[in-house]
This record gives C-alpha cells, sequence and structure tokens, in this order.
C-alpha cells in the first residue's frame, strides 16, 4: 500500500464508528413492496465484510437494484433497517455516506464538455471539496481511472467503458470506504469490462470495501471474494466465495449399457441425487471414496464402459440454489 493510500483510508476511517470487525454494509429484515404491490426485495439480511468484494448476484429483475437503491437511501424500505460503515441509514446519513461512493444509473455528465471540465463541475457543487485543490483531486481522479490521456476529449466521444470509468472517477473525488456499483460493468465491451474489473480490484486492494451487483457469474469468480446470491427477491445464500465452492458436492458418474445395475449399486452404497440419462448414471458422492465403488460395480455385474467423479463449478451450485441458469457469458 502506498502511503497516499493509507493516508485515504485512515482518513475515511477515523470520522466514525467503522472498524474491520464492524460490517460496511448489514441491513436486518430489509423489505421493499410497490404501490403496485410488487415484492421486489423480501426480508433480506445483508453482511458485507469490511474489506469484501462483494459479488451481489442474480438474474436480471431478482431485486438488486432496489436493494441497493434502498442502501443508499434513494427509495424507503417498506420494512427492516440498515447500517453503512457502522451508522444507521437514514438518521446518521450524515456521517457516513459522505464516505461511500455510488454508481448507481448514470451520473448526468455534459456531452459538449471534455471529461475533465465534467469532473470540474462536480467537484465545483461539491461544497466540503477546497477549490484551491481541485485541479489535483480532478488529474488524481483521471489518472486513478486511467483517463488522464483522454481529460480532454468531449464526453459524447467517449467509449461506453470510458464513460463508466468517468463515473468511477466521479465517485473517486473524494476519499472512499465503501464503493456501491450497480451493474459497473454491464453494457461495456471486453476491453472496457476488463478496465473496471482491474480497477475494481485495484481499489480494494487500496482498502475501500465494494458491492457490485451482477448477473454474470464469471464476474463473482474473477473478482469477488464474497457473494450473495438474489432470486425473485429474497438472498439464498451468502458467504465467502471459497466457502461457497467447497459447499459444492462432487457427482460420481458411471456409463454402462446396463443403468439400471449400477443404479441399484450405487443407491447401495447410500448415494442420494441419483439420476440416469440414457446409459449415464450420476449420483452425489458424499464421503464415499471412489475406489471403494468401482469394485462393487464390477462385482455386481454392471459392464462399466466409464467411470469419473465431476467436481462441479460454482455454476452447478448456483443452478442448484436458484433452479435457473446463469447467463454466464461475459
Ligand atoms: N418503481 C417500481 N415500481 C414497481 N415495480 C418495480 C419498480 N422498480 C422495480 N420494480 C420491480 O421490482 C423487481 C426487482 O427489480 P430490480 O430492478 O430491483 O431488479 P434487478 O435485480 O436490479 O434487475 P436488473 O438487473 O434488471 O436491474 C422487478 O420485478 C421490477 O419490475
Amino acid at each position: 500500500m502506498t502511503e497516499a493510500t493509507s493516508a485515504v483510508v485512515s482518513a475515511g476511517r477515523s470520522g466514525g464508528h467503522h472498524d474491520e470487525d464492524t460490517p460496511a454494509i448489514r441491513t436486518y429484515g430489509l423489505r421493499k413492496r410497490f404501490r403496485s404491490g410488487q415484492v421486489a426485495v423480501d426480508d433480506l439480511d445483508l453482511t458485507v465484510p469490511t474489506g469484501a468484494v462483494y459479488g451481489f448476484l442474480g438474474p436480471n429483475g431478482s431485486g438488486k437494484t432496489t436493494t441497493i437503491r434502498m442502501l443508499l437511501g434513494l427509495v424507503r424500505p417498506t420494512a427492516g433497517r440498515h447500517e453503512l460503515l457502522g451508522r444507521a441509514i437514514p438518521r446518521e446519513s450524515a456521517q457516513a455516506l459522505p464516505r461511500i461512493g455510488a454508481l448507481v444509473e448514470g451520473p448526468a455528465f455534459h456531452p459538449y464538455l471534455s471529461g475533465r471540465a465534467n469532473l470540474h463541475r462536480l467537484d465545483a457543487a461539491d461544497r466540503t471539496a477546497d477549490p484551491a485543490t481541485a485541479r489535483a483531486r480532478v488529474d488524481a481522479a483521471l489518472d486513478r481511472v486511467g483517463l488522464l490521456a483522454a481529460a480532454r476529449k468531449r464526453y459524447r466521444a467517449y467509449s461506453l467503458g470510458m464513460r463508466q470509468r468517468l463515473g468511477l472517477a466521479a465517485v473517486l473525488l473524494q476519499p472512499r470506504d465503501l464503493l456501491i456499483l450497480d451493474e459497473p460493468t454491464n453494457g461495456l465491451d471486453p476491453q472496457g469490462t476488463r478496465e473496471v474489473r482491474n480497477l475494481v480490484t485495484d481499489l480494494a486492494r487500496d482498502g475501500a470495501t465494494v458491492m457490485l451487483s451482477t448477473h454474470l457469474l464469471s464476474e463473482v469468480e474473477q473478482i469477488c471474494s464474497h457473494v450473495g446470491v438474489m432470486h425473485v427477491g429474497k438472498l439464498l445464500t451468502q458467504a465467502p466465495l471459497a466457502q461457497v465452492r467447497s459447499s459444492a458436492q462432487a457427482r460420481v458418474e458411471v456409463e454402462t449399457e446396463r443403468p439400471d445395475l449400477a443404479e441399484g449399486t450405487l443407491r447401495r452404497f447410500g448415494l442420494t441425487g441419483l439420476s440416469v440419462a440414457g446409459t449415464k448414471v450420476s449420483a452425489l458422492i458424499g464421503d464415499v471414496p471412489p475406489e471403494k465403488i468401482v469394485p462393487v460395480l464390477v462385482e455386481d455385474g454392471v459392464p462399466v464402459r466409464a467411470f469419473g467423479v465431476q467436481t462441479p463449478g460454482l455454476e452447478d451450485v448456483f443452478v442448484s440454489l436458484t433452479g435457473e441458469g446463469f447467463d454466464v457469458s461475459g
């Protein structure tokens, strides 16, 4: 960590209740029922540990944006309460919000002004920012997101990735302890996606806690330390990514002309989750060592053509949680 960075982090932390043990985000039974009657978020208990890169994962329409809007006080919850950086929202918003950067909907940038001029406008609108140091602040933010070379270009000439990075630069005009980003790579090409993901990783490395929503499992796998899975307004699971991975159970798979016999053998081992598809029989292997299964299959007269143990990927875990596939491209 550079000196400048640690200064930023300690400057942020000095202002509040917040320490490493206090989660950066904590919600208690948060719920949103819209006037239409739709329950977009139901009984949500979210815990985002300090220092995490928390992937808030769910298919479109599962309630991620509504949750983020409630966190930031943009939408009033129907029930429940929450804390950001250890501060109750909305009661203690004034203490917490200056230390939180959010990218929810595209910030209003002026198309005919340059990236730099846009940031100067935003900086000037911040009453806490000292105008004497504006130039240094704006250039540091542009540099941070890799836009210094394109600082003089008009916003409307920016690619989507550059626009998204400028949005992040606007958030980074002030030091932040917590970043809340709604689908930060949505709509970006592969290059823009990579740039934004690298930036998120760098920001986390420098000490910020990051919560980002995404419908892409691959995004979670690449940059997140923790994951929370939303499905139809409910949080199905949240845990460190490594824990979710290890919770996945391996399956034993037998290929044979006599799936009926193989099924009988696997059943006698007490294996669960049996499935038969054509000549393939599979089951959750649990604690049974595979080398114990093979000789018994042979003894039982199963003509084994192939035998294997498949370790499931995260996708399998999520499909089993949600009963649906995720868009795993990107
Ligand atoms: N203002 C609103 N009034 C009524 N219903 C709403 C409103 N905003 C969102 N919804 C509904 O609430 C549900 C959750 O929407 P939300 O935008 O939070 O999901 P999401 O997970 O962020 O999805 P996406 O990735 O598409 O943004 C959806 O069914 C949506 O139609």
